[in-house]
């Protein structure tokens, strides 16, 4: 089973739009459980221009499913989630000034840094998750730190898919076989959108959770929320 993860950083974008607190990023959240998600995403960034600091300690409170917290890991980020303790860390080597998450972790670069920090987490009995770009030698350098599971950057994938989407697949396959034989867990994120996710969970084995953000949003304004949600889940089976 793949789990569905709802990325709610854009309903925080919407209600900082106007300073107050509507929509209320609690509720979206409760209400996208209520609907059928598997979990909540949230990426709070260092300028907190959609999910804050605040916002992730309220949510801890009230998600029942999977909490997964996604960014990169700075001493205020490690602050956070040992804090908070979600079920999930995902980290995610984005520049602060970056306008969405543009690559993946060079595990191999980063072999001494990413293994301390993944060893802090699971001291905690937080599951490790790092972000990567679809290359067999990256998803050997994440075994090599000791997560647990990896999330493929489907960006590639998803700017792919449209004009063949067997090619778009090919390197996903690939880092998926690497990891099964690793024996690490496999998530994906990053523009899914209900054209391009089924033939991703149809092709990957043992793709264990998607998160989705921005475009389930997106289509939540024309189909509403808890329909949106539904048809995500339906790609899913
Ligand atoms: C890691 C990842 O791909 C998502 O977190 C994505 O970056 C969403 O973040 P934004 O909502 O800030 O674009
Ligand atoms: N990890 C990916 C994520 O949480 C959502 O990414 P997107 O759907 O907003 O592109």
């Amino acid at each position: 089973m793949t789990k569905l993860s709802v990325n709610i950083n854009k309903i925080a974008t919407l209600r900082n739009a106007r300073g107050g607190d509507r929509p209320n990023v609690v509720q979206a959240a409760k209400d996208c459980e209520r609907f059928g998600a598997q979990g909540i995403t949230v990426h709070p960034r260092p300028d907190e221009r959609h999910i804050r600091y605040r916002d992730v300690y309220d949510l801890k409170e009230i998600v029942t499913t999977e909490f997964n917290i996604e960014g990169n890991p700075t001493p205020d980020f490690l602050k956070l989630v040992k804090d908070v303790r979600p079920e999930q860390v995902t980290l995610v080597p984005d520049a602060p000034d970056a306008i969405t998450s543009n690559a993946g972790w060079d595990t191999i670069k980063h072999k001494d840094f990413l293994t301390n920090v993944i060893g802090e987490l699971r001291e905690l009995g937080i599951r490790a998750s790092i972000f990567v770009d679809p290359v067999e030698e990256m998803v050997e350098g994440a075994a090599a730190v000791n997560t647990d599971r990896i999330e493929l950057y489907t960006e590639a994938y998803a700017s792919g898919y449209h004009k063949n989407r067997e090619e778009a697949i090919a390197p996903y396959l690939q880092a998926a076989l690497k990891a099964q034989e690793y024996n690490l867990g496999l998530n994906a994120g990053h523009d899914l959108d209900l054209d391009n996710l089924k033939y991703l969970h149809d092709t990957l084995p043992n793709l264990k959770e998607v998160s989705i953000g921005h475009a389930l949003i997106c289509d939540a304004l024309y189909l509403g929320l808890e329909n949106t949600i539904q048809l995500y889940l339906r790609q899913l089976k």
